[in-house]
């Protein structure tokens, strides 16, 4: 199925130089770009998006965290983007994450770990929604990259 998901480079991604990089390893997998922006998180955007951490004990520092520098969002597209990109961003520690995985390249830590990736179908589309206007997201016409599914049935 075409699908969207949500990316989130985090602060530490831009505060280390990594944009360009991190953006590629999506592009050159084959997915494409729709929507993309810089952003300053705060709490109201925080809040909701880690909703399933509100009891965790890090939760002020995963905010203060995703709120120390901008962040860069981006919706890509492909066939079963979802989990194909959640799959690169790799396990959430980056010391344990298997290489080949962003995070098992790019980091050794637990909460700066590069991307926020979307989990499930369900949730890239409340996620693309908390951080997109429809405007701001391309269609592509879906014949475009046929070419990159060649006889795929999907
Ligand atoms: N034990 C922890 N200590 C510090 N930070 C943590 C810890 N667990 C999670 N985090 C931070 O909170 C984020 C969200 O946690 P979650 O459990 O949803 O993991 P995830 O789904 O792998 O991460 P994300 O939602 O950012 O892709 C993590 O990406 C990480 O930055």
């Amino acid at each position: 199925m075409m699908e969207r998901t949500l990316v989130l480079l985090k602060p530490c991604t831009l505060q280390r130089g990594l944009v360009g990089e991190i953006i590629s390893i999506f592009e050159k997998k084959g997915l494409h770009l729709c929507g993309m922006k810089m952003m300053q998180l705060d709490d109201a955007i925080l809040n909701e998006h880690y909703a399933h951490l509100a009891q965790r004990p890090f939760f002020q520092r995963v905010k203060s965290s995703m709120e120390a520098a901008p962040i860069i969002a981006m919706c890509l597209e492909g066939v079963e983007a979802v989990t194909a990109v959640h799959a690169l961003a790799g396990p959430t520690n980056g010391r344990n994450a298997p290489a080949g995985t962003i995070r098992g390249n790019y980091c050794m830590s637990c909460q700066e770990n590069i991307v926020h990736t979307s989990d499930s179908h369900e949730t890239a589309t409340i996620e693309i929604k908390r951080f997109f206007r429809p405007e701001e997201l391309y269609d592509w016409h879906p014949a475009t990259f046929d070419y990159l599914y060649a006889n795929d049935e999907y």
